[in-house]
């Protein structure tokens, strides 16, 4: 096993690379190529090595038997046949391990390929398991072009370097049987060979280094497109029209695109030029190891298996110099890849062991702050919060523009963790409980809950995966979406597009209370989730204010922030007052954030 560490190590990833595990995984494969690599050569070489004896007993006066060096065997072999049969039979075998030797390179190539598809999809389903499991912030924190480059591009970069590896292994499985059997036919030439092949290494041991180079300008030019392409393909594309700014996008667009043609070529460039000097290389060495033989004065049976030999080995040598091109052009992909896997440096997804069931004695912020990562010298977002959540009563969160109300949400919900202080739940710690019992116990509608594509039920139905066609139904009567619904042309089976693509801005609104209701949460959060609903809407979803359920209401629309008991009021990430709304009706934090709220809404 530690061969197989060393060797994998050696050859594709190192030990603390986060692809190791999964090379790992599939060590086993390698003995397995290997094991191909030797025979089809194996029996290639022998078949090709069989031409000293055929062509001994087919041309009498070629050579000499006795100068057969390491292959004498081969020459005894035929005397053991009646002197008649000598000849079919050592054609018929060479025929015959041809055969065998196409088979085992089929089964090898089909062995390759099945191995490339498997390790292809765990590396993206590994890659997709690190985004949805990495802490929420790591979002905050990078850029999803790159995120997207990544899952779209380099992880198919870096399955083709596992190809490319296994190939490696394969060639230089055949190579090595090769280099026995010429060393069979002749140890001098052999040494000539391996001479010049080594000088050949050294030439082109600088030439990685620059592809490497190139590879991170074709990925860096890569991310900058796929940032373009999220730009023309999603509702930027509005703003775009509106704004007239086509030409500028076409260019901007253009520009990437063609930036990434541009580090392509250079790439292909390099690697089409080293190899077509490892090609003439090679074709050097053939010549060189041909002179040898001639100042040797070999035999020609010898002479014409040892040439025959280097001939097929060609390949395999240049396909190892050629897969070392690859891999080194492809190399920047693999790095991205081993970038995502990596836990370190990112932020690590909520932790907490106790359970949670009702939520009885309310939700307590003390001293809690939050700093984002990436604005370390700003103020927090939110600044030492003190304040209570009562349970069953529906909470108004107050503040302009950039208060801090979605940072709260995000807290309630464990995606961000408070920097300093302490959220208690029923007068346990927040951090302390499974923050998968926690959420199970949530649901959110609001601004950025964008809907999934598939139908409307299976929309309403996403975070309820149990939910019955009744639940679903019961759920959008009470955010007033039944009727509607009812009127598309396949009811709940109609199929939405990705973030609802299909319907307007308000239907998605109810679909989303919709769906926040069928999961019948023990606290109800709705974030800017009635913005774009008409009165009828906005009248259904006062009367969930009216029902004994926990929620917290971000709204601009006064009529429903009224029907609110208790208001928490914001101010530069500063809870300012807190309590029963009535009795802070009249301050004048609250009249203000009230007017600016309703009269600024979120964008
Ligand atoms: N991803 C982020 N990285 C850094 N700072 C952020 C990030 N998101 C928000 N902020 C900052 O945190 C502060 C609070 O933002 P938050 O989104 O909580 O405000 P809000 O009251 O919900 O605003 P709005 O009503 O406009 O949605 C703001 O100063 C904002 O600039």
């Amino acid at each position: 096993m530690s061969f197989l560490r060393r060797a994998i190590s050696a050859f594709l990833v190192d030990a603390s690379s986060p692809l190791f595990p999964l090379a790992k995984r599939y060590a086993w494969s390698i003995p397995v190529v290997t094991l191909f690599g030797f025979l089809a050569s194996g029996l290639e070489g022998l078949g090709i090595g069989l031409l000293v004896p055929l062509l001994s007993v087919g041309l009498p006066g070629s050579g000499p038997a006795e100068t057969s060096g390491g292959l004498g065997f081969l020459m005894r072999l035929p005397l053991l046949l009646d002197e008649n049969m000598r000849l079919p039979a050592i054609a018929a075998a060479i025929l015959s391990l041809a055969l065998l030797k196409a088979g085992v390179q089929g089964a090898s190539a089909v062995f390759i390929a099945w191995l490339d598809g498997k390790l292809s999809h765990e590396i993206r389903a590994a890659l997709a398991h690190r985004l949805l499991t990495v802490g929420y912030p790591f979002y905050h924190e990078n850029n999803p072009a790159r995120l997207l480059a990544i899952l779209g591009t380099d992880s198919w970069r870096a399955s083709d370097t596992i190809r490319l590896f296994f190939g490696m292994i394969a060639a230089i499985g055949a190579v090595t049987v090769f280099s026995i059997l010429l060393l069979l036919v002749s140890w001098q030439l052999f040494l000539v060979v391996a001479i010049g092949s080594t000088i050949i290494r050294v030439l082109h041991g600088s030439t990685s280094g620059r592809l490497k180079k190139g590879s991170w300008r074709f990925v860096g030019a890569n991310q900058v497109l796929e940032n373009r392409m999220i730009r023309v393909s999603n509702e930027v594309v509005r703003s775009v029209r509106i704004f007239g700014q086509e030409g500028r996008e076409q260019r901007l667009f253009d520009e990437a695109s063609e930036e990434v043609r541009r580090s392509s070529v250079v790439v292909a460039r390099l690697s089409a030029i080293f190899s077509s000097l490892l090609e003439v290389s090679l074709a050097f060495l053939f010549l060189a190891a041909l002179l040898a033989a001639i100042a040797l004065e070999m035999s020609v049976p010898l002479l014409i298996a040892f040439l025959a030999l280097l001939y097929r080995m060609q390949p395999h040598a240049s396909a190892i110099g050629r897969a070392r091109l690859e891999i080194a052009s492809l190399w920047a992909s693999v790095e991205e890849v081993e970038w995502l896997l990596d836990p370190a440096g990112k932020p690590e997804a909520p932790k907490g062991a106790l359970g949670f069931g009702k939520l009885e004695k309310g939700i307590r912020f003390s001293g809690v702050s939050f700093r984002f990562a990436n604005r370390e010298s700003a103020a927090p977002a939110i600044n030492d919060a003190d304040f209570e959540i009562r349970p069953n009563v529906a909470t108004a969160l107050l503040g302009r523009s950039g208060a801090g109300k979605s940072t709260i949400v995000n807290l309630l919900c464990r995606l961000i963790e408070p920097t300093q202080g302490r959220i208690l739940v029923d007068g346990v710690d927040l951090s302390q409980i499974d923050p998968v019992q926690w959420r199970a116990g949530l649901a959110i509608a609001g601004q950025d809950i964008g809907l999934v594509d598939g139908t409307v039920a299976e929309n309403i139905a996403y975070g309820a995966p149990d939910a019955t066609m009744a639940d679903i139904v019961e759920a959008a009567r009470r955010a007033d979406a039944h009727d509607f619904i009812s009127a598309l042309p396949q009811s709940y089976e109609c199929l939405v597009g990705n973030r609802g693509l299909g319907l307007s801005g308000g239907q998605r609104q109810r679909i989303g209370i919709a769906r926040a209701l069928v999961r019948r949460p023990r606290l109800l959060i709705l974030d800017e989730a009635t913005n774009a609903v008409d009165a009828v809407s906005e009248a259904a979803i006062m009367s969930l204010l009216d029902e004994p359920m926990t929620i917290i209401l971000i709204s601009h629309r006064e009529s429903l922030l009224a029907l609110c008991e208790d208001a928490i009021v914001l101010e530069q990430g500063r809870v300012v007052e807190w309590g029963p709304l009535r009795t802070l009706r009249d301050k004048p934090a609250v009249r203000g954030a009230l007017e600016k709220q309703v009269l600024e809404p979120a964008t």
